[in-house]
């Protein structure tokens, strides 16, 4: 399921702990909402589980609106940093609590149980079963539905083209009379009117044409979409012949399938003519229109207007007919329609599908009908075996929470969340209680399950490393505003502003303020030039450059550095933390972190003197001011 929250605002009245928030969470992955104590994560999380309700904006699951929607009819499965199990119950009992809890779970087994015995019955008094009948039931209503809308469509093509050539005849009478009139002045000034009006008798003809052309055109569509319900209808439904005309009690088969044909090919043959004799007009209209011939007689004249006068007239009719016999054989193509669904369903069917079922097959049906009756202890003692294995704790069922490990309680906790099968998951700090080990195994653990379940997960928590290390996605609040959203290297790598820059990563960024970037785009730092950033030229900013990109000279490095001296430092503490050993070092006041080299530092001489090099593109520019977002990286 996916999750979106939009414009998201949560006022507790004394103060706001969410502010306009909007976020999306897709289908299968798993985000952390991450931020300092206080940000508004857990207000977050508590409102995309419905514990809370929101004082404006929408959230929304698979696009649909579930702001209002209690949390029993969210879907969702909540995992709390205390797991709060019941100390008295077993793991199983744990487990299985929420499906005795729970009024759907009941529900399904007592509708399933229900459908199985009446599938029993129906089976017993027709011999075939309800699945069958609903089937039949189906497809009545889908094909009544379709020729209701042929009906009407096909009505509706035959009223436009009558209304339309009416009114273009009507037009092209009023052109001729008027072509007439104008003929009885028998003055040299008139005809230029006069070639206006035949102009415009030729454009009325080719309006009328195409007129006709597009109601051929839509008749053709009819039949295309008749052939597609067709073989939709053979596809969805599974039928035997008989039970087909059963429903539908085909008559005239034969006589409607010619007619058919025979109308299809008369709409195509028309269709060719009716593309040719446009084509003619066109170029009539068009030869009158450029070249008048001042010396054609008016008689001449006369007698060419009469003739395409009674052209016209012989075109009406014509298709007018056409259109009167297709009206005519409307209910013999729908009964053709019928006969051809039958044919071709009965391609598709099963030969054993409408036969009169034999003994074997009765037995058989029954008995599988009554194997899928379900028990509520079973379905109980199966769901809760699926979801223990998925957690892998099958082996500790029997034991009470107090004999497992942290680690194994909140596996169990979170076995007993999505027992339900919910759509999302919502683990709010889930491994605080653990100690540091079996956090990282137990995060390791979750990543896995939720890649194999492919569960939404929102997961909150205050440790960078956890959500770098665990999530798809992480979004980064601070003080009920969301700062950045984006794959975990990319907050590391292009923080949008100082907070992210700062909050991401261990040991954090060095941060300095009022850096000034001189007329020649020099970065200076105590005086010295430790970078060039030519894009931000005069300007004053912050920096900030990450412990684990500055390196002590000595240090056999292949990478460029920002730096062309080495900047001179005090080594001021030492900290042995093993994989991430690190020191501060001085930069004349300035407290500067480092990730460090042992073997390069005498770690007993806390005032040695070091060179530090800064590695190229890696000097974050931040904005001095307001939001400090991340300006460029030189
Ligand atoms: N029921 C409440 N009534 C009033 N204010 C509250 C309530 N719950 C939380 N707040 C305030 O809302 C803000 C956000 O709290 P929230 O618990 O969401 O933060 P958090 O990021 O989850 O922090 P933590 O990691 O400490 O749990 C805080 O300032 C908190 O004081």
């Amino acid at each position: 399921m996916s999750i979106k929250l939009r414009n998201i605002l949560i006022d507790y009245g004394n103060s706001i702990a969410v502010e306009d928030l909007s976020l999306s969470v897709k289908e299968g992955e798993l985000v952390s909402l991450l931020g300092p104590s206080g940000c508004g994560k857990s207000t977050t999380l508590n409102a995309v589980a419905g514990l809370l309700q929101i004082s404006k904006g929408q959230i929304l699951f698979d696009g649909i609106d579930v702001t209002k929607r209690s949390p029993q009819k969210r879907n969702i499965g909540l995992v709390f940093q205390n797991y709060a199990l019941y100390p008295h119950l077993s793991v199983f009992q744990n487990i299985a609590f929420p499906l005795y809890q729970n009024g759907s779970f009941k529900r399904e087994i007592a509708k399933n149980n229900a459908l199985r015995s009446i599938e029993i019955k129906s089976i017993k008094n027709n011999g075939k079963s309800v699945a069958k009948i609903q089937a039949s039931q189906e497809i009545r209503a889908v094909l009544k539905a379709f020729v209701k809308s042929y009906e009407a469509k096909f009505d509706a093509i035959v009223e436009d083209f009558l209304l339309k050539s009416k009114t273009i005849s009507d037009k092209y009478a009023l052109a001729i009379y008027g072509d007439k009139e104008l003929n009885a002045f028998r003055s040299r000034i008139f005809i230029s009117w006069y070639d206006g009006s035949r102009a415009f008798i030729e454009k009325s003809r080719i309006e009328m044409l195409n007129n006709i052309k597009t109601i051929l055109d839509t008749s053709v569509s009819i039949f295309e979409e008749v052939e597609a319900v067709k073989s939709k209808v053979a596809k969805v439904f599974k039928f035997t012949v008989s039970q087909f005309k059963e429903v539908f009690e085909i008559r005239n088969i034969a006589s409607a399938e010619r007619r058919y044909k025979a109308i299809s090919d008369a709409v195509k043959t028309h269709r060719k003519t009716f593309f040719q004799e446009i084509k003619v007009s066109e170029r009539l209209a068009k030869l009158e229109g450029h070249h008048v011939n001042w010396n054609v007689s008016l008689k001449e004249r006369d007698q060419l207007i009469n003739e395409r006068e009674e052209q016209n007239q012989l075109w009406q009719a014509d298709f007018l007919k056409e259109v009167e016999k297709l009206s005519d054989e409307k209910p013999a193509i729908i009964a053709n329609l019928e006969q051809e669904i039958i044919a071709i369903l009965e391609k598709s069917i099963n030969s054993n599908g409408n036969q009169v079922i034999s003994k074997e097959e009765y037995d058989q049906l029954i008995a599988e009908q009554t194997k899928n009756i379900k028990s509520f202890r079973k379905e109980v003692r199966l769901a809760v075996h699926e979801v223990a294995e998925k957690v892998e704790i099958t082996s500790q069922l029997k034991k009470k929470p107090s004999e497992l490990s942290g680690g194994q309680q909140q596996r169990v906790a979170i076995a007993r969340a999505i027992v339900k099968k919910p759509k999302v998951l919502l683990l709010d700090e889930p491994l605080s209680n653990l100690d540091a080990k079996l956090r990282v195994s137990t995060r390791e653990w979750i990543k896995k399950f939720q890649k194999e379940t492919k569960i939404t997960t929102i997961f909150v928590t205050h440790d960078q490393e956890e959500a770098m290390s665990i999530s798809d996605k992480i979004f980064i609040m601070n003080k009920g505003v969301l700062q950045q959203g984006a794959a975990p290297m990319e907050v590391y790598e292009q923080p949008a502003n100082r907070f992210v820059a700062n909050f991401i990563g261990t040991p954090s960024m060095n941060i300095f303020e009022n850096i000034e970037i001189n007329s020649q785009g020099n970065i200076i730092f105590n005086s010295q030039i430790i970078g060039q950033a030519d894009q931000f030229k005069s300007q004053i900013v912050t920096i900030g450059i990450r412990p684990e990109h500055i390196e002590l000279v000595g240090t056999k490095s292949t990478l460029e550095y920002a730096n062309q001296e080495p900047i001179k430092a005090k080594i001021d503490v030492v900290e042995r933390l093993g994989r991430s050993d690190y020191l501060k070092v001085l930069i004349q006041n300035r407290e500067v972190r480092v990730i460090y080299d042992a073997k390069n530092v005498d770690s007993n001489n806390n005032n040695q003197e070091v060179g530090l090099n800064i590695l190229k593109g890696k000097i974050y520019i931040f904005a001095n001011e307001a939001e400090q977002e991340l300006l460029g990286i030189v």
